[in-house]
């Protein structure tokens, strides 16, 4: 999907940067390719034969555990380390390849990179900042597109401030517009958002992905939180000890997910097990389809708490049946902690119900599962 036709940017004026400069100015084909990567660090296999490509005007994310070898990937695609084995491409040229020992360095990849600190020039202005990686323009040309991006970002009025002036968040909005000033063939954007308060963050990286987006900027993001991914992500590569586990669309990733890591890796789960009967494992709130799964194997149940819905039923407060022990309000959802019965068994399991439905402890209810957000694997 263009940029110009994509909903989410459309709240945003004509003009601006576009009117410097046309979005997406690279012929099309893949923005950065990793082609079989691997590398170690004495014992630590941060890359472990690591494919993955960046179309233009994508964001993808690499979203995985601190320590699993997302910063490392970028550090190859931006030049700032050579991977002991395998290519990197950006657009149609070759950056580095272990086996020719071709190597481009960093100054001359036009990659845009943004960091969690925003290390901006103290000694110079807001606009100067911006204006730094733009040698090839006028003077006129240079400061009409760094104030059309900073006005972009909210930030006109600190044109001619300096830094020190600025919020940790205004900082880290001019070190994107510096960034994204030279049209970078591709942004690389490690953790940008993670330095900053809750509220910030959120606001942030909605004016980010709106800027990206209008600038039909490919982009690399990495993230260990999965809420950044699914709100920011095109496709999102999910990442473990130096390997990519899955990649894919965030709906793919988060309804078809293909091991456990991945269901547990964006959030709380409901963790059961059972054995396949039929072509299903039967569990405390209905059974789950298990076709997939050897008959009479041993399957493990991981149920998002979304998955569940629950229903007040009339009745005594006895405990004989499933009933509540305890409701929290979360915001815009409510939080349950449910007790339910499979025979002589009882379970504790968590529900996410929209909105605010708080019933009281004790009380009976019945539980219905929504088996899309239920995923069977073998034990
Ligand atoms: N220069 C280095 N020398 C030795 N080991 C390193 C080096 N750089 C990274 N590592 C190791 O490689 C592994 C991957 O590190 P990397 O920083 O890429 O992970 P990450 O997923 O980005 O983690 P985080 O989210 O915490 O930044 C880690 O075990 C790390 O300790």
């Amino acid at each position: 999907m263009s940029a110009q036709h994509d909903p989410l940017v459309s709240r945003f004026p004509a003009g601006g940067v576009s009117a410097v400069q046309s979005p997406c100015p690279y012929p099309a084909g893949e923005a950065l390719a990793l082609e079989h990567i691997s590398h170690d660090f004495d014992t630590v296999t941060a890359a472990e034969d690591i494919n993955l490509n960046v179309e233009p005007e994508e964001l993808v994310c690499l979203l995985g555990p601190s320590g699993c070898g997302k910063t490392t990937l970028l550090r190859f695609a931006a030049g700032l380390e050579r991977p002991q084995h395998g290519r990197v491409r950006i657009g149609e040229q070759l950056m580095s390849d272990s086996q020719s020992s071709t190597w481009t360095p960093p100054e001359q990849r036009q990659v845009g990179l943004v960091f969690q600190d925003a290390v901006l020039f103290p000694h110079l202005s807001v606009l100067e900042n911006v204006c730094f990686g733009l040698p090839k323009l006028s003077a006129k040309e240079r400061e009409q597109r760094a104030r059309a991006l900073l006005a972009q970002l909210g930030l006109a009025p600190f044109a001619e401030s300096f830094p020190h002036v600025l919020s940790g968040g205004q900082q880290q909005r001019v070190a994107l517009a510096r960034a994204l000033a030279p049209s970078p063939r591709i942004m690389l954007l490690d953790e940008p958002f993670s330095g900053l308060d809750a509220r910030l963050r959120d606001r942030i990286r909605d004016d980010t992905l709106h800027l990206l987006k209008r600038n039909g900027t490919a982009t690399l993001l990495v993230t260990h939180d999965p809420e950044e991914a699914l709100f920011m992500a095109d496709r999102i590569a999910v990442m473990r000890n130096g390997r990519i586990i899955q990649q894919g669309r965030p709906t793919e990733i988060y309804c078809h997910p293909i091991d456990p890591f991945v269901v547990r890796f964006f959030g709380d789960v409901n963790e059961l097990q059972g054995v396949v009967a039929n072509g299903r494992v039967e569990t405390p709130v209905g059974p789950v389809e298990a076709q997939h799964l050897p008959e009479g194997s041993q399957a493990q149940v991981l149920i998002r708490p979304e998955a569940l819905r629950v229903e007040q039923r009339s009745g005594p407060r006895d405990h004989t049946g499933s009933h509540v022990l305890m409701s929290r309000l979360l915001g815009g959802a409510s939080f349950i902690h449910l007790c339910v019965h499979q025979g002589n068994d009882e379970f504790h399991m968590h529900a996410h119900i929209p909105g605010v439905y708080l019933p009281e402890r004790d009380d009976p209810i019945d539980v219905h599962l929504d088996a899309s957000q239920a995923f069977v694997f073998p034990l």
